[in-house]
């Protein structure tokens, strides 16, 4: 697609479009093109009004700005400088250069002292929120919400208010194809000129080239281009590349050179996509071979390219991780799969990246066997003669999780072990890291982590040389992450880092396998004995919540088997532990005051009513907003906060 050549509407028809949907709420293809129209459209249905305003949009407080610049501070280190040229442009031609957030909170804008002023009186400042939600079609909204460049011109924007302006946008992405924000250049619609586009999408790759290499400046490169004399350029593809040839990293350019689209990154390998493999690159980057070389596209065409790499890497790819000669292992993935369907879609997915240098990130409440799925995962993979190392970040104290993962040098504080220790990560080399509740982990450490993960080395507390470190990363946290990222308390790029695929674990009382469980523990618990649950105790269970999940279950099982006699051979009343039976009791008398279908009905229309709170707390109140996140209408969500007395 040529979006640089985007043509403007012809006003005409623009004006036309707008007197369609002012008349019959109608949005116009035909007149619009499809991106426009589709953006209208969302407008539309989200109810906002083309000549109104739009209450309740958000504008962060300087402390909320404050934050959010500093969660972006990577972003804005790389956009600052290609900005201030940007500006330099375009200086005296009543414009201003704007970056925003992903979530189009605009983080920065540099321009002309006259334009500024126009553009305040449309909040078009730092801090106000431009996406297409509050402000209708814009191109900060639209190209972020469209994830591809837009240039929104005069009319063409949603609301009649914005119509003096014209603006080009630019979604910018990082290495692994993640929409961190987006660039934009806006003006006044007199002064519009249709090579905008073309500078913001120039600009933007600059900025992408920027990202690359902070967060590729290690490790594996590959740079391509079609013309031998376009490597070293802003033109050229970068491929970042694990040990084993996976693909990491990339630029936008690189993937239209090998036909690929963003959701190869971490899914493709080096030998698929280039008569190449990484022995081949680690030579030439070895030898500092700068000579651009030719090779060849899987579907013949010829590109250029240059190997780099770190003098650590070049000597990791000279020991080669895991050989694929391991004995075959019992299959541990299997072996967790007692029939319900979705565990076994997690089993699944979590085999499909099996043995690739994709970070785990295992999501379910306390007990759900998020440490037990990812042993399974490590003992099913290539690194299973490796060490598992598990920390549980919530169990240490802030002061002691350092140096329990980074390790010390001897005397590096008050209390150290005399000898210094490797630290949790070095444990892990060769094999497999779980961090099991990572939302706990303080900001600080965070960093570090961030650090250690990018550059694949660690440095011990107390200073030495940085240990290189060859670790699979697997996550788990029963704390929305999500959230905490957004309200500041977890760092967003660590977020990503950790979220190469992230698999919720089913809670219990959602299982469909509960008696095959219930066999499949008691089988391992006595080994050889058919031990039951009594029928009463068997429905009991099939109805309980357990607040506790897998691991208040297999407690209960286990404490009942010991409390039987050896002849015995089904778990009755007076076997189970206390607390449990005194829960299974309430809930037979419950279930027995209220019977059948209105205990049930009851249930549901409680749970209904949970739901929906939670979805109005998530969404502020909004809700527009929360009824998106419930996937109901506007409509269906009032009446349901009118039922539960809203
Ligand atoms: N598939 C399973 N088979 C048998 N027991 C299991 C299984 N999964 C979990 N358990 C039991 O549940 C306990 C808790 O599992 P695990 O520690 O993996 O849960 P978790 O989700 O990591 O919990 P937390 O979030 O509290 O750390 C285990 O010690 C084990 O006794």
């Amino acid at each position: 697609m040529h979006h640089a050549l985007t043509p403007v509407l012809p006003p005409a028809d623009v004006r036309e479009a707008r007197r369609q949907l002012n008349n019959s709420g109608e949005v116009s293809t035909e007149l619009l093109g499809p991106l426009l129209a589709r953006s209208w459209q969302r407008c539309a249905s989200a109810g906002l009004q083309p000549d109104g305003r739009t209450p309740g949009t958000p504008h962060a407080s300087a402390a909320q700005l404050a934050r959010a610049l500093e969660l972006q501070r990577d972003l804005l280190s790389h956009a600052r400088p290609v900005m201030e040229f940007l500006h330099e442009q375009t200086r005296d031609t009543d414009s201003m250069v704007i970056l925003a957030d992903a979530q189009g909170m605009l983080l920065h804008a540099l321009g002309d002292d006259h334009f500024i002023d126009r553009a305040e009186r449309v909040a078009l400042r730092p801090g106000a929120n431009w996406h297409e939600r509050w402000r209708g079609t814009n191109a900060i909204g639209t190209a972020l919400q469209e994830a591809q460049p837009v240039s929104v011109h005069a009319g063409e924007h949603y609301l009649e208010r914005n119509g003096f302006l014209t603006c080009a946008a630019a979604p910018i992405h990082d290495p692994t194809g993640r929409v961190l924000g987006a660039l934009d250049l806006s003006g006044d619609h007199r002064g519009f000129h249709r090579h905008t586009l073309g500078l913001v999408r120039s600009a933007v790759r600059m900025i992408e080239h920027g990202l690359f290499q902070s967060r590729h400046g290690q490790g594996l490169r590959l740079r391509l281009h079609a013309q031998r004399d376009g490597l070293g350029s802003l033109t050229e593809g970068l491929l970042a590349l694990s040990e084993d040839g996976w693909l990491v990293g990339a630029n936008d350019t690189a993937l239209k050179l090998l036909g690929l689209g963003w959701a190869d990154v971490a899914a493709r390998r080096l030998p698929d996509l280039l008569a190449l493999d990484t022995l081949q690159l680690l030579a030439s980057a070895h030898r500092g071979l700068r000579q651009p070389q030719a090779t060849q596209t899987r579907d013949g065409r010829s590109l250029w390219w240059i190997a780099e790499a770190d003098r650590q890497t070049v000597a990791s790819l000279r020991t080669p991780v895991p050989a694929p000669a391991l004995p075959p292992a019992a299959d541990a993935l299997a072996a967790l799969d007692t029939g319900d369907s979705a565990l076994r879609a997690a089993l699944e997915r979590a085999r499909r990246v099996q043995g690739k240098p994709i970070a785990l990130l295992l999501l379910g409440e306390s007990g759900v066997g998020k440490e037990v799925f990812a042993r399974a995962v490590h003992a099913s993979g290539p690194r299973r003669e490796q060490a598992f190392v598990a920390v549980n970040c919530a169990a240490l104290p802030d002061t002691l999780i350092e140096a329990e993962l980074f390790g010390y040098r001897p005397g590096a504080f008050t209390g150290a072990h005399r000898d210094g220790a490797p630290g949790r990560i070095r444990e892990a080399d060769g094999g497999t890291l779980f961090l099991d509740e990572i939302g706990d982990m303080p900001l600080a450490m965070q960093g570090r982590l961030l650090r250690v993960l990018q550059e694949r080395q660690v440095t011990p507390l107390g200073g030495g040389k940085p240990v290189p470190v060859n670790i699979q990363l697997m996550c788990a946290t029963h704390r929305p992450l999500r959230e905490d990222m957004k309200a500041g308390r977890f760092r967003e790029d660590l977020y990503y880092r950790i979220n190469g695929l992230a698999l919720q674990l089913p809670a219990l009382r959602d299982r469909q396998d509960l008696a095959e469980l219930v066999r499949r523990l008691l089988g391992e618990i006595r080994p050889g004995l058919a031990t039951v649950l009594s029928p009463e105790l068997a429905t009991l269970a099939a109805r309980y919540a357990w607040p506790g999940n897998l691991r208040q279950l297999a407690n209960a099982l286990r404490t009942a088997c010991a409390l039987m006699d050896e002849r015995e051979d089904e778990i009755g009343w007076e076997h189970l532990p206390d607390d449990l039976a005194e829960d299974l009791r309430q809930l037979r008398e419950r279930t027995a005051s209220a019977p059948g279908a209105a205990a049930a009905e009851g249930t549901l229309r409680e749970l209904e009513r949970q739901q929906v709170e939670a979805a109005m707390a998530l969404a502020r109140g909004n809700v527009s907003e929360a009824a998106r996140r419930l996937g109901v209408s506007r409509n269906t969500l009032y009446r349901r906060l009118r039922q539960s007395g809203h």
